[in-house]
């Protein structure tokens, strides 16, 4: 990348530089950087680079912060979720294209419901809970975050969508709505200690508090948000939550040895991985018989 190079020659080397770099999608990030200084879309982006339009000022910067790793989204200062266009940085988890799926199970279960009560355990950039509250009609979202980085994000995310956003522990918010909620989402941190993410924007850019679900076999947080779900939801109230796919078969287990839960449903993700299980709270005779009282 030189001064005075046309854009289709800039993007053209960016891209270079980032495919040397290990990047992924080298060509989208290249164009989408040039986007983000030119603000046209790409569909315009791609049209000027037919032509002799000059390569943005600060191009070569962008195109280097990008080759050392830093996530794409954390230059643009923006994550692109469903419908949302969400504000992220430094401290906050980077929203995942998965997530979009479990976020539609929860918008499929309140098809018809008035005026749904739902809540999300550990909402980060408030992927979910701004999701639901701007595509569910009269939805009442109220959403958790624990770390205070990820909450300040959230707050300019949730707050101009009407979502009760707390800052506090997935694992005892929102007493206050204990057995009135209809449907619990969350994608809990849930990697194993021990399984140290290969990218770099994913092991040295996204919180440590957001990836590590606790334990050996990173069930903890997914095993609390579990008994959080329990104890918020209505009886025949929906919990959907995201996980990692060796991890299905002990959630399912983990809800069943429970006797609080029927319904239990492992579902694929858009690669046809098992990345999510829902289960629907019995009701109370229900839970004391298979309890055995
Ligand atoms: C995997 S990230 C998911 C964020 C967001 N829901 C999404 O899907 O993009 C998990 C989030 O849970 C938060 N978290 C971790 N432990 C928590 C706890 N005990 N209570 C509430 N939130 C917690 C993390 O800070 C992080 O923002």
């Amino acid at each position: 990348m030189n001064a005075g190079q046309t854009l289709a020659e800039a993007v053209s080397a960016a891209t270079a530089v980032l495919r040397d770099a290990g990047v992924p999608s080298p060509r989208v990030d290249a164009e989408l950087l040039a986007d983000h200084l030119l603000n046209v879309g790409l569909g315009r982006l791609r049209a000027l680079m037919l032509g002799d339009t000059p390569a943005p000022d600060g191009y070569a910067e962008l195109v280097a912060e990008r080759a050392g790793r830093v996530p794409l989204q954390h230059i643009t200062g923006v994550a692109h979720f469903r419908y949302l266009e969400l504000a992220v940085g430094p401290g906050v988890f980077i929203p995942r294209p998965e997530t979009e799926s479990v976020v539609q199970l929860a918008i499929d279960h309140v098809k018809g419901m008035q005026a749904p009560r739902i809540v999300d355990l550990g909402t980060g950039s408030g992927a979910i809970a701004g999701s639901l509250a701007s595509e569910v009609p009269d939805a009442e979202v109220h959403a958790v975050e624990f770390s205070p980085f990820a909450h300040a994000w959230a707050a300019k995310n949730l707050v101009p969508l009407g979502v009760d956003l707390v800052l506090g522990d997935l694992r005892d918010a929102f007493q206050e709505l204990n057995g009135s909620v209809d449907v619990v989402v969350s994608n809990p941190p849930y990697i194993p200690a021990e399984a140290i993410p290969n990218e770099p924007e994913v092991a040295l850019h996204d919180p440590p508090e957001a990836l590590y679900g606790g334990g050996a076999d990173g069930m903890e947080l997914p095993t609390a948000a579990a008994k959080s779900a329990a104890r918020l939801l209505r009886p025949g109230g929906y919990f959907v939550m995201e996980h990692a796919e060796v991890q299905a078969g002990w959630i399912a287990a983990m809800l069943a040895r429970t006797g609080a839960w029927t319904h239990i449903t492992t579902h694929l993700d858009l690669n046809g991985k098992d990345r999510a299980t829902s289960a629907v709270l019995a009701d109370q005779a229900t839970r004391n018989e298979r309890m055995g009282q």
